[in-house]
């Protein structure tokens, strides 16, 4: 059956019996197939229509073999890439299909063919074993990871998106030791982000030439990911020069740190990981003799091992070639055992802000429209793979269903809470409440700890009692060492954002500091930093977070807090101290404060306090000369769409918003009696109305300006919205008078922009017209 002679298409053939016998897991190999446009539709439907797996692969293989010799060769390549995804463990009753393909010689791979002439190799067939275990682990792993999601986004890949490694210290720890906190909110929110300067990739360290690697960082941040990306390489690239890899994870490196068992390496080995077939002997041998060829990844090291064989193994004492790749969080690096091991120390730093992007990308399918890679703070916290993982989950839920009813930031928050709860604390989600409420005395360490930390204007925890709490290993890092405190142990949390929700369920656990939490945010210098504890209160008070709290916070309480404070919380930032105090409420409201309020309002999500609130300003929301990034529109959008009976006036003079800001605020349109603004932004609502085509924002905006369409700088506009404006315009024939008015700013408008504008306009009589200046239209009924 060896015979490398054979043409693609005579040995996918023969092959037929065996493939057809073996419980192929074909769904990863049409994918494939699909991402290369392999088959038609009808193809494809005839796959599909088909439940039994054995008939799908005689379709499958019809389908390829009536295709060619090219199409078998594609099939083939495509199997042996996948084939510990998509054939079943070797060596059991079923025929070996990892043999079989191993004896097709490819053309570009030579090396592919080593494999014929191992033929009945022990120590091949054990590296094909090791081949299918690691895809075992990667699949479980990623499943395991997948079960927070729902149902249907369960089985979407894996991909490894690129993160930041460093041989360097990361930039946010300096910023700790530099006292960051004094540093502005936006650059602070970026210093959490890390740049590529290494470039440092998985393939680096699976190939170079360092034998101890020691790969550091905060929880979460992916070095797993990266131990699980090497093992991945190392399966699908037959062009890696490495014989056996073995991967530790974390549940068994935590027995190995407490236990002598296994003694021998053997037992390590074959026994904690798998055993050959047959002669294990020889095969351990062969592991011994060419050591250079092995890699052991030893994922999650604690400061303390009390295994022999891993410390023999860390020496170099057995496998004296051997690659040894550790990943430890940076508490276990600097005492016990890793702080005296020789090695390459690489710090897995998070993602860069072009993997935050890609990584939504792949996880939702696209960017636009995210809510939380327009908030600043949220995207920050995304750097962070296993917080951007949650913000993603969340989003999950369906992009459209998210943008009717999106997530608040603290129910993002809220979830990530649970979720790094549930992760170091191995719960089921059923028990998961009782898990919180058993560690509820950390968890109110924590916060107070968080509080504290705020009040003394530092990321720095101090006043723990003492270490090694899963509550805390789960949300805190170990930064620097101190050299003001007598111990090395500094903790702060992973971003300064998960501070200030701590802190704000210590105030929510305790309401009775909200009045002096209140007063400290009124003077300058303390509410600073303060104030964002406030976006998160309102949010925990929010009635959609009772399920999620209420294993923390009595209902009760929390209903009873919000009718003391929330008017007290509102009126604390939308007025100025001397305002507060001299009761004086009819004055101008600066334009921070609004914004501010209505922040803590989306959180809070209660359209009566939104109507309390407008009755405060007058409906008139003033923010002249603002910067607004696309969250605040969300928050201004979601505010005064809360209005009935009256209608708002917004002041929207010099402000400068982007497309995606703009198209956010477009839905409360509808809800503003006057909206003030520069004609140039007004041109941009028009042109963003127009390029998102909902016929609603087309109605209001008419209203507002009074029947005139705006737009400038034409030039930019494409077919598409010409046919807009002609919807719009037939969608007016029922309006008594509508006059529209198309300026052109532009230069030179070319001629073929001309014949688009009339083609896309049939029913437009044009009434006056001044060549390269503006163009004047009338619509008549
Ligand atoms: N490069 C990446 N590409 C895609 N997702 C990633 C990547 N890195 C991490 N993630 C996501 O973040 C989650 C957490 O990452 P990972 O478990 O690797 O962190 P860790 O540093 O090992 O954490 P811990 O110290 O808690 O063990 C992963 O489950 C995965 O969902």
């Amino acid at each position: 059956m060896a015979s490398t002679q054979q043409s693609a298409q005579e040995f996918l053939g023969n092959g037929r019996n065996l493939l057809t016998r073996s419980h192929l897991n074909c769904d990863p190999v049409i994918e494939a197939l699909n991402q290369c446009k392999f088959f038609q539709t009808h193809e494809l439907n005839s796959i599909e229509s088909v439940e039994n797996s054995q008939d799908k692969i005689n379709i499958i293989l019809d389908i390829v073999i009536a295709k060619g010799e090219e199409a078998c060769y594609k099939f083939l390549k495509i199997l042996d890439k996948k084939r510990f995804q998509v054939i079943p463990r070797p060596g059991l009753v079923l025929p070996d299909l990892h043999h079989w393909i191993s004896c097709f010689s490819f053309q570009d791979e030579p090396q592919s063919q080593t494999a014929n002439k191992a033929d009945s190799d022990p120590c091949t067939t054990y590296q094909g074993l090791l081949r299918w275990k690691a895809r075992q682990i990667l699949d479980d792993k990623w499943n395991l990871s997948m079960n927070f999601l729902k149902n249907e986004q369960k089985r979407k890949p894996f991909t490894y998106i690129p993160l930041v490694m460093d041989t360097e210290c990361s930039t946010v720890a300096k910023l700790k030791k530099n006292k960051g906190y004094k540093k502005s909110r936006s650059k602070k929110l970026k210093t959490y982000i890390p740049t590529d300067k290494k470039m440092l990739s998985p393939k680096d360290l699976l190939m170079n030439d360092e034998k101890s690697i020691l790969l550091v960082g905060k929880p979460g941040v992916g070095k797993t990911t990266v131990a699980l990306e090497i093992l991945r390489l190392w399966t699908e690239e037959k062009s890696i020069p490495v014989s056996y890899v073995f991967y530790f994870d974390e549940p068994l490196m935590r027995v190995f740190s407490q236990s002598p068992y296994p003694q021998t390496l053997k037992d390590l080995l074959f026994q904690k990981y798998i055993c050959p077939d047959e002669e294990s002997d020889h095969v351990l041998e062969n592991i011994e003799s060419n050591s250079e060829n092995v890699v052991l990844i030893f994922d999650g090291v604690m400061d303390v091992i009390v295994n022999s064989v891993i410390i023999q193994l860390m020496e170099k004492k057995l496998l004296k070639d051997a690659k040894i790749l550790t990943t430890c969080r940076p508490e276990a690096e600097d005492t016990g055992y890793l702080s005296d091991w020789q090695s390459y120390r690489v710090e897995v730093q998070g993602f860069n802000h072009k993997s935050i992007y890609e990584y939504f990308k792949w996880m939702l399918g696209t960017t636009d429209d995210i809510g939380a890679l327009k908030n600043p703070e949220l995207f920050s916290l995304c750097s962070v793979p296993l917080y951007a993982f949650i913000v993603a989950a969340c989003i999950f839920v369906s992009p459209a269903e998210a943008r009717n009813k999106p997530f608040t930031v603290t129910e993002i928050y809220v979830r990530i809470f649970r979720f790094c709860m549930k992760q170091h604390g191995h719960q089921d989600v059923e028990h998961l409440d009782k898990y919180i409420k058993d560690n509820k005395r950390d968890i109110i360490n924590l916060a107070l700890a968080s509080y504290k930390a705020m009040l003394a204007k530092t990321v720095n925890l101090t006043d723990l009692d003492h270490e090694d709490k899963s509550v805390q290993n789960a949300f805190l890092t170990k930064q620097f060492w101190n050299p003001s405190t007598t111990s090395c142990k500094v903790y702060a949390f992973l971003h300064n954002t998960m501070q200030e929700f701590w802190a704000a369920l210590h105030i929510i656990l305790n309401p009775d500091k909200i009045t002096t939490l209140l007063d400290q945010c009124q003077s300058d210098e303390d509410g600073k930093y303060l104030k964002y504890i406030a976006p998160f209160l309102s949010g925990l008070l929010a009635d959609n977070l009772f399920e999620l709290i209420k294993c923390l916070v009595p209902v009760e309480q929390i209903k009873a807090t919000r009718v003391k404070y929330f008017q007290q919380i509102i009126d604390t930032f939308l007025y100025t101290k001397e305002q507060n105090q001299e009761g004086d409420c009819e004055q101008f409201v600066e334009a921070d404060n609004i914004l501010f309020v209505c922040r803590c309002l989306y959180e809070y999500q209660s359209a009566d306090a939104c109507r309390i609130f407008l009755e405060k300003v007058q409906y008139e929301l003033d923010l002249k000369d603002q910067t607004l990034d696309p969250y605040q529109c969300c928050v201004i959008s979601y505010v005064v769409n809360q209005a009935v009976h009256r209608k708002i006036e917004l002041d929207l003079i010099d402000c400068s918003i982007t497309d995606p800001g703009l198209k956010l605020l477009l839905s409360s349109l509808k809800n503003l009696k006057f909206l003030r603004s520069t004609s140039m932004l007004k041109s941009q609502m028009w042109r963003v109305a127009l390029e998102a085509g909902q016929f609603s924002d087309f109605d209001s905006l008419l209203s507002l300006f009074s029947f005139k369409m705006h737009l400038s700088a034409l030039e930019t506009l494409d077919q598409k919205v010409f046919q807009r404006i002609g919807e719009v315009l037939k969608n007016k024939r029922s309006a008594i008078s509508v006059h529209l008015i198309l300026h052109v700013n532009g230069e030179v408008i070319t001629r073929s922009l001309q014949k688009a504008i009339f083609d896309s306009l049939p029913n437009i009589e044009v009434i006056g017209y001044k060549q390269f200046t503006y163009l004047f239209f009338s619509h008549f009924f």
